[in-house]
């Protein structure tokens, strides 16, 4: 059976929803669409500009002015800020501790979901990897996935994807995680949190590729579901 439509997976930092998008898009031949690129692609923009990212209004005014493109292929990554990669970048320390604070403005939610709701019409069957697309961006998706794994497992992870062993520094990438993850949760617009209909997979015991399998076996009953009614 071939899934179409599309599946959405939320969660909070270093649980496996960029590499499990990635794989389980493989698996369906689907497009996928990293949301959390774009909110690091506008910090981007707000950084060189000068902009103090806590300057609500000064960073709507850059956003606003910033030609932001992320590609739908799960095999090659892209991203673009004024036509310059940018993909390296974004993924950076400076970034990483500015990004909440820029994607907590409105006025730049507002354009960067509007940019992803075209662009998933464009795509068609995709994967969507965020923090609140079940819940705001897509609420009428297929599939709506949340993931979570113990903070512990998530800090050693990303520890591990960072090339980092130092035990200091492990406490202080899981303290970052946390606060990141406060940020996230209780900001005003469109905060992280499971949409109603999320199934929530918990990948704290599953390796990568167990959560892959079991997103495909979610999508593959989803599939089922659609054809029986
Ligand atoms: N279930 C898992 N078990 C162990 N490591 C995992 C698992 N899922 C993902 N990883 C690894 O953890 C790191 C963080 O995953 P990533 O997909 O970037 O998370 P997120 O997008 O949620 O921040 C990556 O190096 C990834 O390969
Ligand atoms: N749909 C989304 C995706 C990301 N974000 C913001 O962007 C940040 C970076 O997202 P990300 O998915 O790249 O983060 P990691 O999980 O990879 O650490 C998050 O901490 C959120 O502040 C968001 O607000 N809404």
């Amino acid at each position: 059976m071939t899934f179409r439509g599309q599946v959405t997976l939320d969660g909070p930092s270093g649980t496996g929803k960029s590499s499990v998008a990635r794989g389980v898009a493989a698996r369906l031949g689907a497009a996928y669409l990293d949301t959390g690129a774009m909110y690091r692609a506008a910090t981007v923009a707000v950084l060189d500009a000068g902009v103090d990212p806590a300057d609500a209004d000064g960073v709507a005014r850059t956003v606003a002015g910033a030609r932001i493109e992320v590609g739908t292929d799960a095999a090659t990554e892209t991203v673009r800020v004024d036509g310059v990669d940018v993909a390296a970048r974004i993924r950076g320390a400076e970034v990483t501790r500015a990004v909440s604070a820029v994607s907590a403005v409105p006025a730049v939610r507002r354009r960067l979901v509007d940019q992803q709701r075209a662009l998933v019409a464009a795509a068609g069957t995709v994967v969507v990897e965020g923090r609140d697309i079940g819940t705001v961006v897509l609420p009428d998706a297929t599939l709506k996935i949340y993931l979570t794994a113990a903070p512990e497992a998530r800090a050693q992870r990303r520890a591990a994807q960072l090339g980092i062993r130092e035990q200091s520094e492990i406490v202080e990438l899981a303290a970052d995680l946390r606060r990141r993850d406060e940020f996230d949760s209780s900001r005003a617009d469109s905060p992280l949190r499971p949409a109603a209909e999320a199934i929530v997979v918990d990948s704290t015991e599953l390796d990568q590729q167990g959560v892959v399998d079991r997103v495909v076996a979610l999508a593959e009953s989803a599939v089922g579901v659609g054809e029986r009614a």
